[in-house]
């Protein structure tokens, strides 16, 4: 998807210029106000750029130079809003297949189950729960055969294990279905596990559009960051398990191996993992009794600072081949005397799953 667009919103304006993956995650984070819901409405048509284009592949939906725009039900636009919005008095299957064109019929099973909400079909939506209305949402959504998927904050709202299921529904379903989704979160946990390309926003204007690994090794954007509490995510491939000690090995490209605690994932699966940048620590060789249980080579590729944090260097180090962040106090820096280029031992202490398997 390309996107031009201006938009003036009292006094607020949203100027965005966006290339966005036709496959995979992208999502939008920035802090509240930051312009997000306002691009979604005009993605999926709900309001006009004062100025602009948007197109989806070569199928123009808005150009403002020809008086072009596409009502919202021609865009083939699938839209999931915070709340469920289902219509009442229609049981869950006719809430399902509202609007549905005859070209979704055969996908409507596949993507019942998928959603596991078969046993919910002939039930008012008044009685279902926060996480089951929104899986239908969702499944209505889909079943109106889209392009695109927008989500704006799909899980707010859920107490934590409907958080985690409904979560564990959008995973199987960006990797078993072709759709790209567009997805807003505050949540930078969620983002983490789910997205592959990151788009910052801020005040109306984007900051930053790429990987999500590549963003969030970009220790300039650390502010705008902040909710993320500056780690790094990567992708891994499974090499093996350690029965014994309940360990999975890793690799990340260049013969080096991270081990961490046991992945409920076969051998040549790709997982994600989280490193916080507080479990990396640095060394010049590699010592022989400390308990950090991985010792990788890493070169260290750039330095920086922090306007707020005086007494912190922010490092980024390249490991395998993954960017990889560390935090160390300026006197630590200092007396190892590192800089730009070094080879350095990076040890890291454990690492998050809250991760999903590829
Ligand atoms: N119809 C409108 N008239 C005037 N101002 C508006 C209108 N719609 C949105 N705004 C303003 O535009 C700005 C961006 O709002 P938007 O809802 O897009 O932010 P957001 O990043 O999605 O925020 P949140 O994370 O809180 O949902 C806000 O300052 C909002 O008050």
């Amino acid at each position: 998807m390309r996107l031009d667009v201006r938009k003036c919103l009292g006094n607020f304006t949203l100027q965005a210029r966006l290339s966005l993956p036709a496959r995979g995650v992208t999502a939008l984070f920035g802090v509240s106000g930051s312009g997000k819901t306002s691009l979604l409405r005009l993605i999926a048509g709900l309001d006009r750029p004062d100025e602009g284009v948007i197109h989806i592949g070569k199928r123009c939906l808005v150009d403002t130079t020809r008086g072009h725009c596409l009502p919202p039900h021609r865009r083939r636009i699938g839209v999931v809003f915070q709340e469920a919005r289902l219509f009442p008095h229609y049981r869950v299957r006719g809430n399902l297949t509202y609007g549905m064109p005859a070209s979704a019929r055969s996908r409507f099973d596949p993507i019942v189950d998928l959603l596991g909400i078969g046993r919910l079909l002939d039930r008012m939506p008044g009685t279902l729960s926060g996480g089951e209305a929104r899986r239908v949402s969702i499944g209505r959504a889909l079943l109106s055969d889209p392009e695109l998927l927008l989500m704006d904050e799909p899980l707010t709202g859920l107490d934590g294990a409907r958080k985690h299921e409904l979560l564990r529904y959008i995973l199987t379903l960006t990797r078993d279905l072709e759709i790209p989704i567009v997805y807003i979160s505050h949540d930078p946990k969620e983002i983490s596990a789910i997205a592959d390309h990151l788009v910052l926003i801020e005040a109306g204007g984007v900051v930053a559009s790429d990987s999500l690994e590549r963003v969030l090794s970009r220790i300039d954007l650390t502010t705008q960051l902040g909710g993320f509490d500056a780690a790094s995510v990567l992708e891994a491939l499974v090499t093996r398990h350690d029965d014994e000690y309940a360990l999975t090995h890793l690799d990340l490209g260049n013969d080096q191996t991270l081990v961490v605690p046991l992945v409920d994932a076969p051998p040549g699966a790709r997982c994600r993992i989280r490193i916080p940048v507080h479990d990396v620590a640095l060394a010049l060789s590699s010592p022989a009794d400390t308990s950090y249980r991985n010792r990788l080579d890493a070169v260290i590729k750039r330095v920086g600072t922090l306007q707020d944090s005086p007494t912190s260097v922010e490092l980024l180090l390249e490991v395998g081949h993954h960017p990889m962040r560390a935090r160390l106090t300026r006197k630590s820096f200092d007396e190892l005397g590192l800089a730009e280029g070094m080879p350095v031992k990076a040890l890291i202490r454990c690492v998050a799953f809250d991760m999903r398997h590829l």
